[in-house]
Order: structure tokens, then sequence, then C-alpha cells
């Protein structure tokens, strides 16, 4: 094993394995840290899925050094800390404290925060994040519940979250290649700056930014901070060049479809699947909490849809999520939709489902705690930052898709099926 990774969320950590298989390294995803002695096969990168975006920093600090020490252990010589493409975090955190504390257990002086990602549209220029044309701040990120992201300047954000100097590494300088970025670290430790937020518009520059951070013990930003990663080890001699597979053999079974995103990207993946005559059923938190809608209501539904994939959405506007919320309170709304699911998945199992797209990171979060997974195998991509994964290390393997919200084309539910044989 050469490089651990520590994800604040399932679907970024899927996310992050995608980009190091398709980069050439052995890949495999645990959810949650593994215990001693867990059986890693060959890997050659470990991302460890954790769920600590939003909780108190506090404990997303313990349980990031808990995965930091068992990444360690397995042999990891860098670590990743992977967070949101759209540097989702609070005043407090996660980023920062996060950053900090990894920086502090590995004895390190100098850390990097990137969250470009490109591909995805998501890039960073003087300092700014842009989704798309927009700065962070003008994005639908600015009305995010949990994470509202009302300021683009990623050095003013993150300096807010820690204690430690933050800099900035300019376009500038990344676009003289790795030999300048590495003279800027290396003015960077001299002057004070310990964590530099470092300008990436295209993957070019994030593989000059890897390649001058072979030797940076801990690099945290999104999936795109790994791409130039792999060459360093491919270059030592220490990995085999080789591509990810380009169809994932998934277990003969049933295909389904559950989405519990609101983002707008999945709001139109629903309309497309709808459009295209995929049988559909819409379940609001509301008919849960009254009892209308159960497992049972839902189950009926997809086992009378045929063989095709079905899709049960809980996927909804902004005005009627926030009128749930009004009715509901947050929490119980997202509660009710993600136990429902929850319970979904698992009673499909037992029914010999084995095919699992699933929208959203909270409820892939749910579907695949319910469904028990240790541990994901990478299959192939089915869009940038989405690839099929298997599930290893149970006795019945299903075949999971986990989408972030805002990630995938309008047609993603209807073209994933094509990647497995
Ligand atoms: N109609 C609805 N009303 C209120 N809450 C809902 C509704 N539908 C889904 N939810 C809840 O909204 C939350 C959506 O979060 P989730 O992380 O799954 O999606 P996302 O935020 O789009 O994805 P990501 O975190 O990958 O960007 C879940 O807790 C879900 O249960
Ligand atoms: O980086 C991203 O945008 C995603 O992997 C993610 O973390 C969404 O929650």
């Amino acid at each position: 094993m050469l490089l651990g990774a520590i994800a604040d969320d399932l679907t970024g950590a899927t996310d992050l394995a995608l980009m190091l298989a398709r980069e050439g390294m052995k890949t495999v995803q645990v959810v949650g840290t593994p215990p001693p002695g867990f059986d890693l096969g060959d890997a050659e990168a470990v991302v460890v899925a954790l769920k600590s975006r939003t909780i108190p920093a506090a404990e997303a600090v313990a349980l990031s050094l808990e995965a930091a020490r068992a990444l360690r252990e397995a042999g990891a010589r860098q670590l990743i800390f992977k967070y949101c493409s759209t540097f989702d975090s609070t005043e407090k955190g996660n980023i920062g404290p996060v950053a900090e504390a990894l920086m502090d257990f590995l004895g390190v002086p100098l850390s990097i925060a990137c969250p470009a990602f490109p591909a995805n549209k998501r890039t960073v220029y003087r300092g700014h994040l842009f989704v798309g044309d927009q700065l962070l701040s003008d994005s639908p990120m600015k009305d995010h519940p949990l994470t509202p992201m009302r300021d683009a300047n990623l050095v003013r954000v993150l300096q807010a979250q820690t204690r430690l100097p933050v800099g900035l590494v300019p376009r500038e300088v990344v676009a003289k290649g790795a030999e300048g970025i590495r003279a800027a670290f290396a003015a960077a430790v001299a002057e004070g700056p310990r964590l530099m937020i470092v300008d990436a518009i295209e993957d070019d520059d994030l593989r000059a930014i890897g390649a001058a951070a072979a030797e940076m013990a801990l690099v945290t930003g999104g999936s795109g901070i790994a791409i130039g990663l792999p060459e360093n080890f491919r270059r030592a001699g220490l990995i085999e060049g080789r591509t990810g597979p380009a169809k994932l053999e998934a277990p003969a079974g049933r295909p389904v479809i559950l989405a519990g995103s609101c983002s707008a990207a999945t709001r139109r993946q629903v309309a497309a699947a709808i459009a295209a005559g995929l049988p559909a059923l819409k379940i609001e938190p509301l008919a849960i909490a009254e009892g209308r809608e159960t497992a049972e209501t839902v189950l009926a539904f997809i086992a009378a849809a045929g063989d095709g994939p079905a899709l049960a959405y809980a996927s909804d506007t902004p005005e009627a999520v926030a009128k749930a919320q009004a009715a509901l309170g947050v929490e119980r709304a997202g509660a009710l939709v993600e136990h429902l699911f929850a319970e979904v998945a698992t009673r499909l199992r037992e029914k010999g489902y084995t095919r699992f797209l699933v929208a959203g990171g909270e409820t892939s979060g749910a579907v695949v705690q319910a469904l028990g997974v240790p541990a994901l195998a990478i299959g192939p991509e089915i869009d940038p930052g989405v690839p099929w994964t298997l599930s290893l290390g149970d006795d019945r393997p299903v075949a999971l898709a986990l989408k972030s919200g805002n990630f995938g084309t309008d047609d993603f539910f209807l073209k994933a099926w094509g990647l497995l044989v």
C-alpha cells in the first residue's frame, strides 16, 4: 500500500477512488476506518470513507486521525484528505481543523488545499473557487442547507478555520510547471504560510501540482488533487501502468434506482428518466410521516415495474423541500427519506436485487450502511466522479453506483446500466 486517503463523505470517497483507479493504482474503498487486520488485498491505494463533513469539528478530527493511523500502519507513504470540490464547510470547519490535525500527526511543515475538479467545472483562480461560470458564492452552493458557501475566496475561507497561516500559489506560478510550484512550496516554508491554496483551472495544472507534491506527506483537496499523484509512484517504479476495467461484472439480479438527492443535476436526471418512460414513483416525506408511503408500498411498486430499472425518488424542488422541512423539521424530513430508502434497499437485496444506483451522498451513506457493505472495488467510470463499484467482503455482493448530487449528465440513470455485464 502506497497511498492512503481520508474522505469526508461516501460519494466523495468513490469520486477519489475512481480518480486513483483511472490513473493506474489498484484502489479499494473502505466504509469507515478498517479494523486492524482488515484484508486490503493487493491495494496500492486505500480510500477510507468517513461521514465527517458536517459533524462537530472535534469529532471530525478524531475520526480522521483514527483513519490516518490505520492507513499509516497499513503502509501508506502519502495521505490525501479529500473534501468536496465546492469546499463544503462552515466557519468552524471541518476542512481547516482536520488538515491542521493531520499535519500535526505527520509532523509536516506544509500542505496544500486545492478543490479544483475541472472535469466537473470546479476551478480555482487567484484563490477564488468557480462552479462553472459562477463564483462559488453566486452558485447554488450559497443556499446549501448545511454548508452554505457565501465567500469564494478560499484563502479567506480556510484562514477562518485554522490557526495556521494560509497562503496562495497563483496560476502564473502553477503555469511554470512542477519546478516552479516546488520553488513556491520551498519559499512558503521559509516565509511562514503552512497551508497553501493552489490555483488550478485545467487537468494539466493538477498534474503539475501532483508532481510537485511527490514528497509532501499530506495533500488536501477534491478528487482532482489526486490526478497527478499515481504518476509519482509509477516514476519511482512502485506501480505498473494499467487502465481500469471498461465494464463491471455485476452479480446476476435486478436493477433499481433510488434517488434521495434534491440537487439540480439529480432532478434533471429524474426528469430525463421519466421522459424516457422508466417506471417512477415519487416519495414525499409527509406521505412517509403519515404512513401513506411505506417500504411495502415502494417495494410493491418496484416489483410491479418489471425487469428493467424502476426509479423511486424523493428528489424535489427547493420550494417543496422547504415546505416539507417546515412541516417536519429539516432533520426529520431527511431522516424519513433516508430510513425508507435504507429499508427498501435491504429488502430488495433479500429479493435478489443486486444492481443499485443511488443518488445523493447522504442517501448513499444510508443505503450502504443498511446493506452492511464493508468495502468497495472500483469499476468503470459512468461520468466524471462516479464509477460503478462492487461490494467486497460480504457474502451477497452487489453492484453500486453512488452518485454525488451534482454529478452526472442528464441521461445518467439511463446510460449507467450499459457498463454492467
Ligand atoms: N423531498 C424532500 N424533502 C426534504 N428532504 C428531502 C427530500 N428528498 C430528499 N431529502 C433529503 O435531502 C437530503 C439529500 O442529501 P443527499 O446528500 O442524499 O443529496 P445531495 O445533497 O444532493 O448529494 P451530495 O451530498 O452528494 O451533494 C437527504 O437527507 C434526503 O433524505
Ligand atoms: O468533490 C465533490 O464534488 C464530490 O466528490 C463530493 O464530495 C460531493 O459531496
